[in-house]
């Protein structure tokens, strides 16, 4: 255990990488209708002072303002006096970073991760077969067949949190949530905004994939 304090100087870095990815993926039309949320952490993992800067709840993503984040503690509550909702997925957050012990998460909601999602629900994971692109997740295995896992979708966030837990694969830094959005992270904002992009590429590649085999 830890004790190393939070600086001024880590919070600020926090916040300049989650507005630089945020704006990227809105120019993407990565956050359509106010979904999806970015989340960083500071602190070390393991100490009681870890905290993570998370996007506000129901705000339009492809906006900057003074409003656009929060930090908030292991558990997901804001760590000051704030009128700020933490986002509405928080819990999943926490629950990744205990679990992985990862840097950063993003999540985005896009049509392609949507549909792959139901498109394999029936085997509940998303299997890519031998893409190069795989290599993003550091699997550098020849020909490489990886299996996305896919979880239910509830309104109610904490019903989704056990299968996350169960589900979660060491090897697959990211979890699709079905016919809502996918959760990628790293060990830093670097390496999520890598994974979260190299997911989307491959469930497009599958998707127009399917097409073809289909005609
Ligand atoms: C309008 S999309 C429904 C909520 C959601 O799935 C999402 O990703 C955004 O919720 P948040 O509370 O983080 O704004
Ligand atoms: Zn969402």
């Amino acid at each position: 255990m830890s004790f190393a304090a939070i600086t001024l100087e880590e919070k600020q870095r926090a916040l300049a990488e989650l507005t630089e990815v945020k704006q990227l993926f809105a120019s993407r039309g990565w956050f359509p209708g106010t979904s999806g949320n970015l989340s960083v952490r500071v602190g070390e993992f393991a100490s009681d002072d870890f905290q993570f800067a998370i996007t506000a709840s129901g705000k339009d993503k492809s906006k900057s303002t003074p409003e656009d984040f929060l930090f908030v503690d292991q558990s997901g509550q804001p760590c000051e006096r704030t009128n700020l909702k933490p986002s509405a997925e928080t819990l999943i957050h926490c629950e990744i970073y205990r679990m992985t012990g990862c840097g950063a998460i993003f999540h985005v909601h896009t049509v392609f991760n949507n549909i792959v999602s139901e498109l394999f629900w029936d085997r509940k994971s998303i299997p890519v077969d031998g893409v190069e692109l795989i290599k993003a997740f550091n699997i550098w295995d020849e020909d490489a067949q990886i299996e996305i896992p896919i979880v239910s979708n509830f309104a109610h966030i904490p019903s989704i949190v056990p299968e996350v837990t169960d589900r979660l694969d060491p090897r697959i830094p990211g979890i699709m949530l079905r016919k809502h959005g996918i959760y990628a992270w790293g060990a830093n904002a670097f390496e999520a905004k890598r994974h979260l992009e190299a997911f989307e590429f491959l469930f497009e590649y599958v998707y127009r994939w399917s097409l073809l085999q289909n005609k």
